[in-house]
């Protein structure tokens, strides 16, 4: 793989609407978009999906381009590698900092996948043509929560995520099942429990819900294991893994029983594969996770999920679900209750380039 040049494009949106959880509303979204060329002309498209302040994880957009432009790209320029797999091992000199290396990691996959001529679904060995898609709704009232679910249930999603905290959980649950009492729902607290709320989060054993993910600390495991003894819903871990080794340690303590992967924050493809890949020997099930992101991160979630372990729907919605326009071509729809797996070279998706102009704050070019 020879690299040419590094393009990166920072971009800002608004939401359709404010995105609410207990830590916070996400009402605009900043994003880098990396577009990476080889000497034949071919380019490969990356996400980094950092938010603008360290609210979810402790990367911003701001250390991602420190990290992009003085550390990765510059270690890339010294190291030529011949496979994607090999900048994340490259990587791993780098202590965390995984949105930056897997914008930079994820535009490498694109880019080899196009170099074969491939669907990168298929260069990672994915196998389903179609991906069951969810959807997370996430208000901070029972009146809104419910109109959404409607709106979302119409346009065929398969799986409602709701939004939970100590102030918002046993009554909002029960409102929502009395309305909806089949529904596939799941329950994201994002750390908003202590074990303190051990009574709170048992009661919520009566709702029967796929499973609640991360209730205690974000970078917890023990706790997850003491919790997941006392009660019957399934604990999935989204903050907790940021690495292969974080998957092992939960699944052997017994921390959780699902997994849901971001491909941003375990850095990059080749570790939420490897992640995949121990799931699926161990019988723990994954899902997608989401980052209320653009159409290229998107694009890489789509390839991922087509592997075999991905077998619950996970937060891939369709591009209109947080954007009045997204910035790829064609935008990603959900039909039927799915998403399809593109069939063209790389992830599928090209840049809409006057969408990204519009939404352009700044654009950097390296020459490697
Ligand atoms: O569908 C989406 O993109 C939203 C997924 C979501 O809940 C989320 C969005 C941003 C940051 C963290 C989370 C989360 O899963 O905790
Ligand atoms: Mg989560």
């Amino acid at each position: 793989m020879t690299i040419a040049s590094v393009e990166l494009n920072v971009i800002q949106m608004p939401l359709k609407e404010p995105f609410l959880t207990h830590l916070g509303a996400v009402t605009d979204r900043e994003g880098i978009i990396i577009r990476i060329t080889n000497s034949d002309g071919v380019t490969g498209l990356g996400e980094g999906v950092a938010f603008s302040t360290p609210w979810y994880t402790e990367e911003t957009v701001k250390t991602s381009l420190h990290m992009l432009t003085d550390i990765l790209i510059p270690l890339l320029k010294k190291n030529p590698i011949n496979h994607p797999q090999e900048a994340s091992l490259l990587f791993r000199s780098i202590r965390r900092n995984n949105m930056a290396k897997a914008a930079l990691e994820t535009a490498l996959w694109d880019l080899f996948a196009k170099s074969y001529s491939q669907p990168l679904a298929k260069t990672l060995g994915g196998t389903s043509p179609l991906i069951a898609s969810g959807v997370v709704v996430a208000t901070d009232s029972t009146k809104n929560a419910l109109q959404q679910i409607e709106q979302y249930l119409e346009a065929g999603y398969q799986r409602i995520k709701v939004k939970i905290n100590p102030r918002q959980d046993y009554s909002f649950l029960s409102e929502i099942r009395s309305v909806y009492p089949d529904l596939a729902i799941m329950a994201d607290a994002n750390s908003a429990y202590t074990l303190k709320d051990i009574d709170r989060i048992k009661a919520l054993d009566d709702f029967n819900l796929l499973m609640i993910e991360q209730p205690l600390g974000f970078d917890d495991i023990l706790e997850h294991a003491m919790l997941q003894k006392e009660i019957k819903t399934p604990i999935c871990l989204d903050e907790s893994i940021v690495s292969f080794e974080d998957a092992r340690k939960a699944i052997e303590f017994g921390s959780c029983q699902v997994i849901n992967i971001k491909v941003g924050r375990v850095g990059g493809l080749y570790e939420a594969k490897r992640i995949h890949d121990y799931c699926l020997e161990k019988g723990i099930p994954v899902w997608c996770g989401g980052m209320i992101e653009f159409g290229i991160s998107r694009a890489h979630n789509i390839a991922l999920a087509s592997l075999p372990g991905f077998t619950i729907p996970g937060d891939i919605s369709a591009s209109n679900r947080f954007w009045e326009e997204d910035i790829i071509t064609p935008e990603v729809t959900v039909e039927n209750g799915f998403v399809k797996v593109p069939s063209g070279p790389g992830i599928g998706f090209e840049i809409n380039e006057k969408r990204l102009q519009e939404v352009l704050l700044s654009k950097e070019t390296y020459v490697l």
